[in-house]
């Protein structure tokens, strides 16, 4: 493609923007606190064609908050205060040009093209391939469809290396479908070549598997590695009907304090969150905190702020915690990697400590106070960590429960005293049917990641969760929903889900990605992208890396092929068991491997110390899951690197959105909340993906 064509190709009006609706004497603020005032961020400064586009989705904005019983005019005078501060526009896209997000070689696209000859791709493919050895022809029928899974026994045996079935071009076509028998045929290689030794075994004492896949005395008695939620929601993991019967027991997390506590050091940019633009939208807004101090939390609490290294808020953290602890709803957008788990933990607790909350084994039915929703089993288990970490020391329990893990023990938990149920949508369905715990206490509802749970196609369980028998009503109950994106459908859902008065905050640009990860677009075509993600991780070294791509078997594809290429990989997607994603996680994290290769699973909320390098070797097919993705670096003020293939072919509807998200984090805009990008009409990327 030349560059004309491509410069055709980013203006295609292929996504909508979108902004909230601040209106008239809107004024923000920096996380700092200091005040001005300041005028609307001129839309007129804006192209005719974003303006027309932010004015329509600001009409869906209003239609969205009137469904809480709001006038429905009244988003249009809606109070909005902030503090400003302001958004420093010291990367100076003049000076420093691309400097933090690049697009190389500077060619009227801005992209940099790579030298692709496809040919020559392809012969080196085939030498490579054909030196690789341990090739083997056909054998495709082992790999097909529903027979897969049980076929791991058999591919058990298989001594690794890639089917082929066809020449390479054909091959690599159809990587992510056809030739799953070689993949998994060479699962076991790919993991053992990896792993030295099998921290797995280490912690659970059970399975013979190397380096994460399924030993052979692997407990989990399933067909299916699936446990998608609507299998769950069905019964399938309660045995009350036909599906799978997963028997998988997480390991306990350690108990010791200095684990409970354990985290990472906050990055040189942690200081300069203070300097990002909040807006707050909403009446009666309750004054941002500046220091833990004035949160007024108990001696525990604040003991264990400390003991978790916590000095300063961060800005989602100044300014929701004062509003959940005044009672009110709140629905909360903030950049990945920003501090929103203990914006909302550290309130609950607090309100929890002071209502005298006890979680007790000896009642007959465990009824919580506070239920945490998110859209993946590792989140959630990650949000449980945080949520044992901030009560710990009190008499508040928390307890995870999630899907791929057995049903049995998930209540086992429950019964010992629950506190602070922390759920996937599935799991906590089937724990809610089976009245294995009572509603009438829930005082808080958490929708992490809320926006995901929709697109995932939860969000009619979302809608029995809030309506289920002995629910309170959401006025007599406190519900907060976060994301670092904020599509249109989940405003309309907070109209549902949360008081008509609900508090609205902003942090920094709505959906923009976050601004300490530098990132660059290489323009690969689909046949050079594994020579070069090779070159690059070569590069990289020892610098922890999350690898996107866009099909569950092609994370296996792609992990098997590094580790022949001697890169220890491992790979975490929802065809993988439970048991098997976490130790894929755990390897990931204690730096056996260096490489994670990983579906958009992984792509929300995960929160790994040191992971330095993202690349999406396939693009996600929404600008708001590339945000989520490149995410996984850059946290909490370290910085961090991402590196997306653009491939014309497949990607060009994001062409224009990753321009905007690019060109919007280098100006530092103070005209926040001016855009985002509408993932509703691009095609939904979850369908190859269980999320339960
Ligand atoms: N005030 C703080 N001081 C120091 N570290 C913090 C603070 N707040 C959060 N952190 C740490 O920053 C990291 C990121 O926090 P968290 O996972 O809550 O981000 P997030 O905004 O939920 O990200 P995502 O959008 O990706 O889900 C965590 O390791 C957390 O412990």
């Amino acid at each position: 493609m030349g560059d004309e064509d491509w410069e055709a190709e980013i203006i295609k009006p292929r996504m909508s923007s979108y902004v909230p609706v601040f209106e008239k004497d809107r004024y923000s603020s920096g996380a700092n606190g200091d005040t001005f005032n300041r005028t609307l961020a001129s839309l007129s400064e804006m192209d005719d064609g974003s303006s027309r586009r932010d004015h329509f989705m600001r009409s869906r904005f209003a239609a969205g908050r009137s469904l809480g019983n709001r006038d429905p005019g009244e988003s249009n005078t809606r109070e909005n205060t902030s503090t400003v501060g302001g958004f420093r526009v010291g990367r100076s896209f003049g000076n420093r040009g691309f400097s933090n997000n690049k697009f190389e070689e500077g060619d009227s696209s801005g992209f940099w093209r790579e030298s692709n000859n496809d040919r020559e791709d392809n012969q080196t493919r085939n030498r490579g391939f054909s030196k690789r050895g341990g090739c083997q022809d056909g054998n495709d029928s082992e790999a097909s469809g529903s027979s897969r899974r049980g076929g791991r026994g058999i591919f058990r045996g298989c001594c690794g290396g890639f089917v082929l079935g066809s020449p390479n071009s054909k091959y690599e076509q159809d990587e992510g479908t056809q030739h799953t028998g070689g993949i998994f045929g060479s699962r076991r290689l790919a993991l053992t070549g990896v792993g030295k030794g099998d921290t797995y075994q280490s912690r659970s004492g059970s399975g013979s598997g190397r380096g994460g896949y399924k030993g052979l005395n692997e407990e989990i008695i399933t067909g299916s590695g699936k446990n998608s939620w609507k299998s769950e929601a069905k019964g399938g993991e309660s045995g009350d009907t036909q599906g799978p019967k997963v028997t998988y027991i997480p390991p306990p997390p350690p108990e010791d304090e200095n684990s409970i506590f354990a985290h990472y050091q906050t990055g040189i940019n942690f200081d300069k969150y203070d300097a990002i633009l909040v807006e707050v939208s909403g009446h009666d807004v309750p004054p941002a905190i500046l220091t833990f101090e004035e949160a007024n939390l108990c001696q525990t609490l604040n003991s264990n702020i400390a003991k978790a290294g916590y000095t300063k808020l961060t800005p989602v953290q100044k300014y929701s915690i004062p509003i959940i602890l005044g009672g009110r709803d709140l629905m909360a957008c903030a950049q990945t990697g920003s501090g929103k788990t203990a914006a909302f933990l550290l309130p609950i607790l607090a309100h929890m400590m002071r209502d005298g909350v006890t979680a007790s084994r000896f009642k007959e039915l465990q009824e919580p106070e506070c239920i945490i929703v998110a859209p993946t089993r590792e989140l959630i288990s990650q949000i449980y960590l945080e949520a044992r970490k901030f009560s710990f020391g009190t008499c508040v329990r928390a307890v995870a429960i999630y899907g791929g893990t057995q049903l049995g023990h998930s209540i086992r938990q429950i019964v010992q005293g629950c506190n602070i149920l922390c759920a996937t949508p599935g799991r906590l369905m089937d724990i809610i049917r089976k009245e294995k715990i009572g509603l009438r206490q829930v005082k808080y509802i958490v929708l992490d990641e809320a926006d995901r749970m929709l697109d995932m196609g939860f969000g009619p369980e979302m809608k029995k969760l809030i309506s289920c028998p002995g629910m309170p009503s959401k006025e007599q109950r406190q519900t907060l929903m976060f994301s670092a994106t904020f599509p249109e459908e989940i405003q309309r859902l907070a109209g549902e889900f949360l008081k008509s008065d609900y508090l609205f905050v902003a942090v920094g640009q709505v959906g923009g990605a976050c601004r300490d990860v530098q990132q660059t677009i290489l323009q690969v075509g689909q046949y050079s992208k594994r020579e070069k993600l090779v070159e690059i991780l070569r590069n990289i070294g020892d610098e922890r890396t999350m690898v996107f791509v866009e099909t569950k078997k092609k994370a296996d594809f792609i992990a098997t092929f590094l580790c022949q290429e001697k890169i220890s990989t491992t790979s975490i997607h929802g065809d993988r068991e439970q048991r098997e994603r976490e130790q894929a996680l755990g390897d990931f994290r204690c730096g056996k491997c260096l490489a994670l290769v990983a579906t958009s699973v992984a792509a929300r909320g995960l929160d790994i110390e040191n992971v330095q390098h993202v690349i999406n070797f396939d693009l996600p097919s929404t600008i708001d899951e590339y945000v989520h993705r490149i995410g996984r670096t850059g946290r909490c003020g370290n910085t961090g690197r991402a590196i997306s293939f653009f491939d014309p072919e497949s990607d060009g509807h994001l062409a224009q959105p990753l321009v905007k998200v690019l060109s919007d984090n280098y100006q530092g805009k103070s005209s926040l909340n001016t855009a985002r990008f509408s993932s509703s009409q691009a095609p939904n990327p979850v369908d190859d993906e269980s999320w339960d």
